[in-house]
């Protein structure tokens, strides 16, 4: 594969409710190995970017654009296709069977066929997070909300994704428990996986990311690698009003 193709790129993405736009993206590319932030305020269009990205929206907007994946063109697929692809999506407050215990939703997530990604078998899932070997029998539903993010991401892992889309892994968790969960995330990423995060948490996310892009009102209003965003006015203002908060 072609270092310079992007593993996801998407060109004119628009999502519209009526008349108003949700999401209107000229151009966002992943580069292999590379772990992207998106960060911006309530509302900004950072979770109708991830559903998007993956073909699916609340509601029934207008959406349009593309959308690829190592080169291909995914962007006319419905969901499912694009997770048999190799792009895979932890929705915010993660998707488990609440049910199942936590082997049976590892179980459950089965690896895709013929992706370019590493699926994670049962060991790689528990050597990445004990906590859930130690936890295997019990419901999901027992899990505390960090163990149950952590089987969202697990879940997706099994499948062997490309990108993987994370759309706020740390909502609701202690602030000592999003900097572990953060951590892991920037563990995953290498040569055989990309990834999009996003986060609230300014602070936490440039701790991690390689690049930041900053969304408002649907719109990106910067983006640059971490070093240069970090001391971006615009992203100084979100510190500041993450601190006031
Ligand atoms: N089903 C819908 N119908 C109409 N407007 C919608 C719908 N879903 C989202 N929107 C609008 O799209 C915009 C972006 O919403 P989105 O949920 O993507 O924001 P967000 O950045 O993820 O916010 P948060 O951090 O609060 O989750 C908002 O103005 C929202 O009101």
């Amino acid at each position: 594969m072609n270092a310079a193709v992007p593993v996801l790129e998407a060109r004119e993405l628009r999502v519209a409710y009526g008349g108003h736009v949700a999401l209107d993206i000229p151009h966002l590319a992943i580069a292999p190995g590379e772990l992207v932030g998106v960060v911006g305020a309530n509302g900004a269009g950072k979770s109708t970017l991830v559903n998007a990205l993956l073909g699916w929206s609340r509601g029934a907007p207008a959406v349009s654009g593309s959308v690829r994946l190592d080169g291909e063109e995914i962007g006319a697929l419905p969901p499912h296709r694009r997770v048999a692809r190799g792009l895979a999506l932890v929705p915010e407050g993660g998707a488990v069977f609440m049910r199942l215990s936590v082997a049976e939703n590892l179980a459950a997530a089965r690896p895709l066929s013929g992706t370019r990604g590493r699926p994670h078998d049962a060991a790689a899932i528990h050597a990445l997070f004990p906590r859930l070997a130690e936890r295997q029998h019990h419901a999901a539903s027992a899990l505390s909300g960090g163990e149950r993010q952590m089987l969202a991401v697990a879940r997706a892992l099994r499948l062997g994704p490309r990108a993987l889309l994370l759309d706020e892994p740390s909502i609701g968790l202690a602030p000592r428990l999003v900097a572990d969960v953060l951590r892991t995330v920037r563990g995953l990423v290498g040569p055989d996986l990309s990834v999009l995060l996003v986060e609230q948490n300014v602070r936490a996310a440039i701790a991690v990311v390689d690049r930041l892009v900053l969304l408002e009102r649907g719109r990106i209003l910067a983006q640059g690698p971490v070093a240069a965003m970090r001391d971006d006015p615009r992203i100084l203002e979100a510190y500041l009003g993450e601190a006031a908060a």
